[in-house]
């Protein structure tokens, strides 16, 4: 994958830059060399709050990594322990949405979700300080959430005249429920890590100190699994509230098997060696 410059973080691991993501300006894509791809997200000046490039990168990193058969499991973060992300960088939102770098307002936060949640890999964030606003939601869509002791969670939208109705709303309902979602954003609260864990919000609370090692624990003890196993259930986990594309997603993961089975091949053959298929040794059990 073309991975170079080896440096050292929490956690025991020598996180390696990936090459191709070596041009990124926000973010920061480092791989352990045994399976664990992760996502830092650097502007921590603006606690982390992305702007139309940050989500590009991240989508260009979420592209690579769903191809690339070494990434087993993503990490995803912010940079520093002040914040895992403030959401949109509010210095940019122009009328229409986040402007980039083309001028164009955009919302694009909300494709990245669909990546995330398409991608057949678990991520897991991994949450030091604010996750706040959209990098709330950020949070919410990854599979599994470790969170350190200063971490704090809250929606902001009605206070800054925002709202995700996506999967910042309903999602977050099959989370927490519906009460608690409609406290979460009518009243903007913050809530600290073990509320966010008594709420289901946040798997497991640890110290700052602590918060790579039981990442990076979390993420071997998934990759000891097996990988078209949790895939499968990433779908129909998914599927539970994605509607037709949680669906497509899920029967695209049956279709992966069913190509790789005789059975599937047969019908392939056949085509090309232009002979009938002979469908017979497969009968259904
Ligand atoms: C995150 C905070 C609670 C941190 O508070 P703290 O006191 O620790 O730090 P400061 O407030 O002093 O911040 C330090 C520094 O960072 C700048 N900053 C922080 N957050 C942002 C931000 N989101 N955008 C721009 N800049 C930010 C801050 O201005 C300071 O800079 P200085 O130059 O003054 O030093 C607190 O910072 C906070 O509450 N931040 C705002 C959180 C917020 O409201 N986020 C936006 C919510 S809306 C959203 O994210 C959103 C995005 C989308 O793309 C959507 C798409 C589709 C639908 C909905 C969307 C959506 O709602």
């Amino acid at each position: 994958m073309g991975i170079e410059a080896v440096e050292s973080c929490g956690g025991g691991v020598n996180w390696a830059l990936v090459d191709r993501c070596r041009g990124f300006e926000d973010v920061r894509v480092e791989f352990s060399g045994d399976g664990i791809m992760k996502l830092t997200i650097c502007r921590p000046w603006k606690r982390n709050a992305f702007r139309p490039k940050t989500l590009r990168e991240l989508e260009q990193a979420f592209l690579f990594i769903r191809d690339d058969p070494n990434t087993r499991v993503v990490i995803m973060t912010g940079e520093g322990t002040e914040a895992f992300c403030s959401g949109g960088d509010q210095s940019i939102r122009g009328d229409g949405g986040y402007v980039g770098e083309d001028g164009v307002p955009r919302l694009e936060v909300l494709d990245l979700h669909i990546l995330m949640r398409r991608l057949p890999k678990p991520v897991i964030a991994m949450v030091a300080g604010y996750a706040i606003g959209g990098g709330h939601i950020l949070h919410m869509v990854c599979d599994l959430t470790i969170a350190a002791e200063n971490a704090r969670f809250g929606q902001t939208g009605p206070k800054v005249g925002s709202f995700d109705g996506g999967y910042g709303s309903s999602y977050m309902s099959r989370i927490i429920g519906q009460k608690r979602a409609r406290e979460f954003w009518f009243l903007c609260r913050q809530y600290n890590a073990e509320e966010a864990f008594q709420m289901g919000l946040v798997n497991k609370v640890v110290r700052l100190e602590e918060l790579e090692a039981e990442t990076v624990r979390w993420c071997r003890e998934i990759m000891e699994k097996s990988p078209t196993a949790i895939a499968c259930l990433k779908a129909a986990l998914n599927a539970d509230c994605d509607g037709q594309a949680g669906l497509s997603q899920l029967a695209g993961e049956a279709t992966r098997l069913f190509y790789q089975s005789k059975e599937g091949q047969e019908g392939r053959d056949a085509f090309l060696e232009r002979r009938k298929p002979d469908f017979a040794p497969y009968a259904r059990f």
